[in-house]
C-alpha cells in the first residue's frame, strides 16, 4: 500500500540549497515531505542518495520521489537501477508534466547546476499536480516493467 501524498527527497552536496527550497515550496503545498538529506555540504555520492530515495517509493513508503544532483543524470541513472522505478531529469515544465502523464513516472530528477530555483519550483509543481493518463500509455508502461524481469 502506498502512502498517498508523501514525498521523498534526496540530494548530493551539488544541490543541497535547492533541495532545501523545493521542501519548504512542496510542505507549503501540504505535501507530506521526507527529505532524507544530506544536510551537511561535504562532498559526497549520488548513487547513494538515488538509491535511498528510489527504495523509500519502490517499497511503497513514499508515493513520489524528487531527487537532485547537479545535472540530474547521476542520480537520476543510479534511482532507475531500483525495479519499479521510472525517473526522469526535467529541465522544463512540459515534460515534468508528461513524465507524469504518459509515462507514469514515480520520480523527477533535476540538475541544480542547470535550472534556477523559479524554473526548478515550476518544474516540480507541474509534476506533482499531473496524473497518469493510463490507456495506451499504459500498455508502454507495462512494456517497461516487463524489461525489468
Ligand atoms: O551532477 C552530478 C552527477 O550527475 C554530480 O552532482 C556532480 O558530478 C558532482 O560533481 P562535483 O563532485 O565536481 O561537485
Amino acid at each position: 500500500m502506498t502512502a498517498k501524498n508523501r514525498v521523498v527527497l534526496s540530494s548530493d552536496h551539488a544541490a543541497i540549497e535547492l533541495r532545501q527550497s523545493v521542501v519548504t515550496h512542496i510542505k507549503a503545498q501540504g505535501w507530506d515531505v521526507v527529505d532524507i538529506g544530506p544536510t551537511t555540504p561535504e562532498s559526497t555520492h549520488y548513487p547513494t542518495h538515488g538509491e535511498a530515495a528510489a527504495r523509500r517509493v519502490a517499497s511503497g513508503d513514499c508515493q513520489l520521489g524528487i531527487i537532485l544532483c547537479g545535472t540530474g543524470q547521476g542520480i537520476m541513472l543510479a534511482a532507475n537501477k531500483v525495479k519499479g522505478i521510472r525517473c526522469g531529469v526535467c529541465a522544463d515544465t512540459f515534460s515534468a508534466r508528461m513524465i507524469r502523464q504518459h509515462n507514469d513516472a514515480n520520480m523527477l530528477s533535476l540538475g541544480a547546476r542547470v535550472v534556477g530555483e523559479g524554473l526548478a519550483l515550476d518544474i516540480v509543481d507541474a509534476f506533482l499536480t499531473a496524473d497518469f493518463e493510463g490507456g495506451r500509455h499504459a500498455t508502454r508502461v507495462e512494456m517497461i516493467e516487463a524489461l525489468e524481469n
